[in-house]
């Protein structure tokens, strides 16, 4: 059971972590591990702990009209897209984890590395391996699933020991097979070793999946529910942090002393011995260091908060991941049981049925992947390359600090040197403008740009916590952004002319024949594309002088003991999704928080 507010208002604690997501809760479950040191976790949202809508795989999406489930942020410019509003972010125990698609997806080893070149020692992929096995614990499918799936994990690294279920969901369709041969005959590859240090080319990804019960593996599950009876551990929801309380020291340098939250309506404090962690994800950690005065001077004086320390670099460099669906409706003598079957209230009682006894849609999950460098999608991909190239070159004084380093390795990826360019199969029906025809399944072709060049950023407009950060993404600001896109969709439509794929769909519905020139397809890409929820940046890990908020050791500049430990401090975004690096940050800020972190030495050392 989670604490009460009595338990927790005016106590002491050796560290406060904010935030009880994906981060939060694993570092919540490493520290405490030591009886002697006392943790307090303050989670804004609720405990959600045995919600069905939350374990049952395949509601994708479905959490976001749920504001028990998520927090819905509005996007300040977004041109002429008409998905703003779809901007959301896991909200109660779990955080992200509790809400995401499950899919288990780790990044080429060189962009972990390029972490540790942008100026962080440490963070590497040789560490970035060690920590995750802590967390992952991969099981193997069956002899006969292998078999029946053409899969073979004898070269792939994985840690079996780790308390995070990682596996394939119970029902894998052949159709899946039959997709992932039509991207073998359009010229891609199998991947030998895609979740360790490699994924370019096509493979089946495993999923935080719980084979026994069918149910979602997730923070919660993993780290939260078997240490809840720790004494040393205290987690308090529906606890909103407003600030961290600091003292100045007399060398300038500011310390936490504690954190005032709201509950219920009201506001009460929590002091801290050691240290406050702040893993309230991308979105929000900046805006609790903006609160806290720490942030960009003109920010807070805008605001009206008294500057602490004044950092540029909080809230900038926000980075995203976004991706735009080509639905084809499949024939109907294909078999291929889609989401689409739940538009149907009867049908959806029937795979609620079903779950139970571990069969139906409910045990599917998103599974069919490839990820490429432009150079394999596309003959353009040098031109590209080369325009892009001159851009940078030409605007490299008007950059803020710091990012042109981060172009210098951008445009190394981007000409081949780790796989930007995603395709995700996903059964059923996503995309826009024209709407799915009832009684029809679908295959949608998720196309996902992983290494987009356009910063955006995250600040407060308000003094007041209650009111949500402003987020301007600056999607496509930048125009190798949709130059890359274009060129991925096209690749994409045409896999409609490929077998087996061809011999499976009646007809392309997004972006349909009226899209044909490649204005059109600009035109549709703009309207018609949403973010991946995979936000970054904004409390980036650099150098300060680079815009960087925290330190390799997490540690926020200018403080003595306040830390950021969630996606927001990846200061380059990597082509996977991320939460397998979310756990694996989180692992090793762990070590260094405890004093065990001894590195192993990367491409830098
Ligand atoms: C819809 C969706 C689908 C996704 N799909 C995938 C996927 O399939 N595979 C994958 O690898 N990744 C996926 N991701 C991304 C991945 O889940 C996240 O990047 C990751 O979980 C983020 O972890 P985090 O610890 O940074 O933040 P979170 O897990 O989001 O945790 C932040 C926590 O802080 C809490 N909080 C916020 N503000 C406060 C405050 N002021 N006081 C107290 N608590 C606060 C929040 O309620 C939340 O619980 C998806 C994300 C979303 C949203």
């Amino acid at each position: 059971m989670t604490a009460s507010l009595d338990a927790v208002a005016n106590k002491f604690f050796d560290y406060i972590i904010c935030g009880g997501g994906t981060s939060g809760l694993t570092l919540a479950a490493r520290l405490s591990e030591d009886p002697a040191v006392s943790v307090l976790v303050l989670e804004a949202g609720g405990e959600n702990t045995d919600d069905p809508d939350i374990l049952r795989p395949a509601l994708w999406g479905s959490h976001f009209t749920n504001q028990a489930h998520s927090w819905t942020y509005q996007t300040v410019s977004v041109g002429d897209a008409v998905y703003p509003w779809f901007r959301h972010e896991g909200k109660g125990l779990g955080g992200s984890s509790g809400i995401n698609f499950m899919c288990w997806t780790k990044p080429h080893a060189s962009e972990i590395d390029d972490l540790e070149k942008l100026g962080n020692p440490g963070w590497n992929w040789n560490n970035y391996e060690k920590y995750l096995s802590r967390t992952e614990g991969f099981i193997v499918p069956s002899a006969d699933v292998q078999k029946r799936n053409n899969m073979c994990f004898e070269t792939w690294k994985m840690s079996k020991d780790g308390p995070l279920k990682v596996t394939y969901p119970g029902t894998i369709d052949e159709a899946e097979l039959k997709i992932q041969q039509t991207l073998i005959n359009a010229g891609l590859s199998i991947a030998p070793h895609p979740l360790s240090g490699d994924p370019t080319g096509v493979f089946f990804a495993p999923n935080t999946y719980d084979p026994i019960t069918h149910t979602r593996s997730y923070a919660t599950t993993a780290f939260y529910l078997p240490n809840r009876h720790r004494e040393n551990l205290t987690v308090l929801v529906s606890a909103s942090v407003n600030r961290v309380r600091t003292e100045m020291l007399p060398n300038g340098v500011i310390t936490a002393v504690g954190v005032e939250f709201e509950y219920d309506g009201k506001e009460y404090v929590a002091n801290s011995k050691k240290e406050v962690l702040l893993t309230a994800g991308a979105p929000k950690s900046p805006h609790i260091l903006e609160l806290s005065g720490i942030g960009r001077k003109e920010i807070l004086n805008k605001i009206g908060v008294p500057v602490k320390v004044d950092l540029p670099g909080v809230g900038e460099n926000a980075q995203e991941h976004v991706f735009i669906g080509v639905s084809f409706e499949l024939r109907d003598d294909v078999e291929f049981d889609t989401v689409d079957l739940l538009r149907d209230p009867a049908a959806a009682a029937e795979h609620i049925e079903l779950h139970a006894s571990g069969s139906g849609i409910h045990t599917k999950g998103i599974i069919g992947f490839s990820f490429t460098p432009l150079s394999m999608l596309s003959e353009k991909s040098e031109e590209i390359y080369q325009s892009a190239k001159r851009k940078v070159e030409q605007n490299a004084g008007k950059y803020p600090p710091g990012l042109m380093e981060q172009y210098e390795i951008q445009l190394d990826r981007l000409r081949g040197r780790a796989p930007g360019c995603e395709l995700i199969s996903f059964p059923g029906y996503l995309s826009g403008p024209n709407p799915p025809v009832p009684g029809k399944r679908y295959l949608s072709v998720l196309v996902a740009m992983n290494h987009c060049f356009s910063r955006g950023t995250i600040h407060s407009s308000s003094s007041d916590p209650l009111k949500d950060p402003e987020f301007d993404p600056r999607y496509l600001e930048e125009e190798v952004d949709l130059d890359v896109w274009v060129e991925m969709v096209k690749f994409t439509r045409n896999l409609a002319n490929i077998e087996p794929l061809k011999n499976m769909i009646a007809l392309e519905s997004n972006p349909g024949p009226e899209v044909q020139d490649e204005a059109q397809l600009r035109d549709w890409i703009k309207k018609y594309f949403c973010t991946t929820w995979h936000t970054a940046g904004s409390c980036s890990m650099l150098p300060k002088a680079s815009g960087g908020v925290v330190d390799p050791e997490l540690k926020v500049y200018g403080t003595n003991n306040i830390r950021v430990v969630d996606l927001s401090v990846v200061p380059l975004l990597f082509g996977a999704h991320p939460q397998a690096t979310v756990y694996a940050i989180a692992e090793q800020a762990a070590d260094i928080i405890k004093g065990n972190f001894v590195p192993m030495s990367g491409v830098v050392a």
